[in-house]
């Protein structure tokens, strides 16, 4: 059998070391990218993910800063750290983690974050923007997505792309990027009646709806496209995608794996998002 597997790991291995020159070469010119993590509260779990997050930033001779808030800090509290950051010229990128606790409201702040130094791309400013096809810092995970198909050598254009989810960070950003590629999007969401007989037309699907190993064979076209945007635990406390793997990987013509795939190309792009802010400093 062919290696069918789309590798997340060695993509984003390739893309980083791009990335560490241009850091480099940055520093040369005096000015080191960036990075702010606001981490609002004590999940294990998202605490895991902001620390990879500043492993990965200092890996590529990025500064990284972490800001850590108790889960009872007050909106104001952490809508006037923002608006430090937005102030700070050390900053090129801001990163709030999600989910929030329940009385801040996340719109307010995502919308507070300076939209030239929103490198996750949440900003309705950046939205539009992409939705307009203008220069932004395009969503990372929609945005490694694409990245992955391009290093596969597979182009939507043309395509039946079927995306399973319509969040506002992956669901929805997915489709519209997989949409400016010349594809034929198709969402397909908890109300969708006769899921499969969509999913089953798709060249490309992807699957982002927080299911562990829901995606199996019997939704799958022969020799489609399958991206697994899922990060579950699952019956055995696993790491595990929306897709089983195992059911699928015949079927498919190429399949990304959960550990391996998407999540590493999700910090590689914001890496990437984050040089990106701080090359267009030297501009202003
Ligand atoms: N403002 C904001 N921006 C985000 O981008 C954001 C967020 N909030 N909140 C949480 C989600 C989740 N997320 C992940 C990124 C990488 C992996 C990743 O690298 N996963 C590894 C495995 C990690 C493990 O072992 O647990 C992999 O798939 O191979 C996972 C999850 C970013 N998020």
């Amino acid at each position: 059998m062919k290696n069918k597997t789309i590798n997340g790991k060695d993509i984003s291995k390739k893309i980083r070391s791009e990335l560490e020159e241009e850091v480099a070469a940055l520093i040369e010119k005096g000015v080191k990218p960036g990075l702010a993590v606001i981490l609002v509260g004590d999940d294990p779990a998202s605490k895991t993910y902001v620390k990879s997050k500043q492993k990965s930033c200092r890996e590529i001779g990025m500064e990284s800063l972490l800001i850590e808030l108790p889960s009872d800090t007050p909106e104001e509290t952490l809508l006037a750290e923002i608006t430090k950051l937005n102030e700070n010229d050390a900053i090129h990128g801001i990163l709030v983690q999600l989910p929030l606790p329940s009385h801040i409201s996340e719109m307010k702040v995502i919308e507070k974050i300076s939209p030239e130094k929103d490198v996750d791309g949440f900003h309705p400013i950046n939205i539009g923007r992409m939705m307009t096809g203008q220069d932004t810092f395009l969503p990372c995970t929609p945005f490694g997505v694409m990245e992955m198909l391009k290093h596969t050598g597979i182009d939507p254009e043309g395509k039946h792309a079927v995306i399973i989810g319509r969040s506002n960070i992956v669901g929805k950003p997915m489709g519209q990027l997989l949409l400016r590629e010349n594809a034929t999007v198709t969402y397909c969401h908890s109300r969708t009646a006769d899921m499969k007989s969509l999913t089953n037309q798709a060249d490309i699907l992807v699957a982002a709806v927080g299911k562990p190993k829901m995606i199996t064979a019997d939704y799958i076209k022969e020799g489609a496209v399958v991206i697994d945007v899922g990060i579950n635990r699952d019956e055995n406390g696993k790491l595990c995608g929306d897709v089983d793997f195992d059911d699928v990987k015949e079927k498919a013509a190429f399949i990304t794996p959960v550990p391996g795939g998407v999540g590493p190309m999700t910090i590689t792009m914001l890496l990437y998002n984050t040089v990106k802010s701080a090359k267009r400093t030297l501009n202003r």
